[in-house]
C-alpha cells in the first residue's frame, strides 16, 4: 500500500458497514487515522477499529443518529479530540427503505430526509467548522449516489436526498474554498451491502442491475475505497466541487 494518507485524520460516518466500513478501514491501509461514526451496529464498528489498529493506525468509534443536529458537534468534537484534529470527513450515513410513492409513510419519508439529508448538512457543518477553527484547510467528501441523476420508482424520498447531498458539496465548495477546503461528491452506482440486500434478493431484479453496468458486475464496498482515497489526498488538490460517478458505467449505458 502507499502512504498517501500519511499523518491524515480522517472521520467517516456510516462507518460500521459497507461502503463506509471499507472507506475508513481503506484510509488507514494508506496510512491515516480513522475515527468512526454508526447508528446501531456496535460490532461492527468495534470490529473495523481492531481492523484498523491491526494495521499500527490510530481507530476511535462513536455511536450517534446523525438524524440528531446535536451529534454532528459530539462526534467531530470527541474525535478530533481523540485523533488530536481533522483532516478529512466522509459523509457516509445514509438510509434507502425501499417503498413505493403513491402510499408513502409520513415517518419514512421524513426518517430518510433527517438521516441522508439534515444530517449531512450538520455534520459537513461542524467538519467544515473544525477544520477553519483549526487553519489547515482539509478535504470534505459526501456519499451521494448515481441516484442523483436519475430516479427510481420505490426510492422516490431517497434520491432528492442524493441530489441534495451533491449540491451541498457544490455550495460548500464555494462557501469553504477560502479556508483552504475542498468539498467533492462520490456518486456510486450499485454496490452489494446491507442497504440493498433485500431489493437484490430478487434475482429477477439483481440479473437487470447486473445487466446494466458495462464492467458486468454489480459493485463491492472496496470499489469506493480508490475513488474516496483520491479525494481525501493531496493528489486531488485543486480538485474541488466535482462529482465522480463509481458506478462500473452504469449511467452511461443507453444501448
Ligand atoms: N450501496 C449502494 O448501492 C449505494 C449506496 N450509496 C450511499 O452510500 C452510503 C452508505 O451505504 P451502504 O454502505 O450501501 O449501506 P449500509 O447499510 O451497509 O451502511 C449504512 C451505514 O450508515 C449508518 N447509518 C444509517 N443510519 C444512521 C444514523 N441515523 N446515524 C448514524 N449512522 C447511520 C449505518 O450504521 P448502523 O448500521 O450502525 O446503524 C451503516 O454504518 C449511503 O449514504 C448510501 O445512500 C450510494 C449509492 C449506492
Ligand atoms: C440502495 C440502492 O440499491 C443503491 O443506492 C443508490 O443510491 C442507488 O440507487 C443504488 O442502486
Amino acid at each position: 500500500m502507499t502512504n498517501l494518507l500519511q499523518g491524515k485524520r480522517v472521520f467517516v460516518t456510516g462507518a460500521s458497514s459497507g461502503i463506509g466500513r471499507a472507506v475508513a478501514i481503506g484510509c488507514a491501509q494508506h496510512g491515516a487515522d480513522v475515527a468512526l461514526n454508526y447508528g446501531h451496529d456496535e460490532a461492527g464498528a468495534e470490529s473495523a477499529v481492531r481492523e484498523i489498529e491491526a494495521l499500527g493506525r490510530t481507530a476511535f468509534a462513536m455511536q450517534a443518529d446523525v438524524a440528531e443536529p446535536e451529534s454532528a458537534g459530539r462526534f467531530v468534537g470527541e474525535a478530533a479530540t481523540a485523533l488530536g484534529g481533522i483532516d478529512v470527513f466522509v459523509n457516509n450515513a445514509g438510509i434507502c427503505p425501499f417503498h413505493g410513492f403513491l402510499d408513502m409513510p409520513v415517518d419514512t419519508f421524513e426518517r430518510t430526509m433527517r438521516v441522508n439529508m439534515h444530517g449531512a448538512y450538520f455534520m459537513v457543518q461542524a467538519a467544515a467548522r473544525a477544520m477553519v477553527e483549526q487553519g489547515t484547510g482539509g478535504s470534505i467528501m459526501a456519499m451521494s449516489s448515481i441516484s442523483a441523476l436519475v430516479g427510481g420508482e420505490y426510492q422516490t424520498h431517497y434520491t432528492p436526498t442524493k441530489a441534495g447531498v451533491l449540491s451541498l458539496m457544490q455550495s460548500t465548495a464555494i462557501a469553504l474554498g477560502k479556508h483552504g477546503i475542498r468539498c467533492n461528491a462520490l456518486l456510486p452506482g450499485t454496490i452489494l451491502t446491507e442497504i440493498n440486500r433485500d431489493d437484490l434478493a430478487d434475482r429477477q431484479k439483481r440479473e437487470y442491475m447486473e445487466s446494466r453496468v458495462p464492467l458486468g458486475r454489480l459493485g463491492q464496498p472496496e470499489d469506493m475505497v480508490g475513488p474516496a482515497v483520491f479525494l481525501a489526498s493531496d493528489l486531488s488538490a485543486y480538485v474541488t466541487g466535482a462529482a465522480l460517478l463509481v458506478d462500473g458505467g452504469m449511467f452511461v449505458n443507453l444501448q
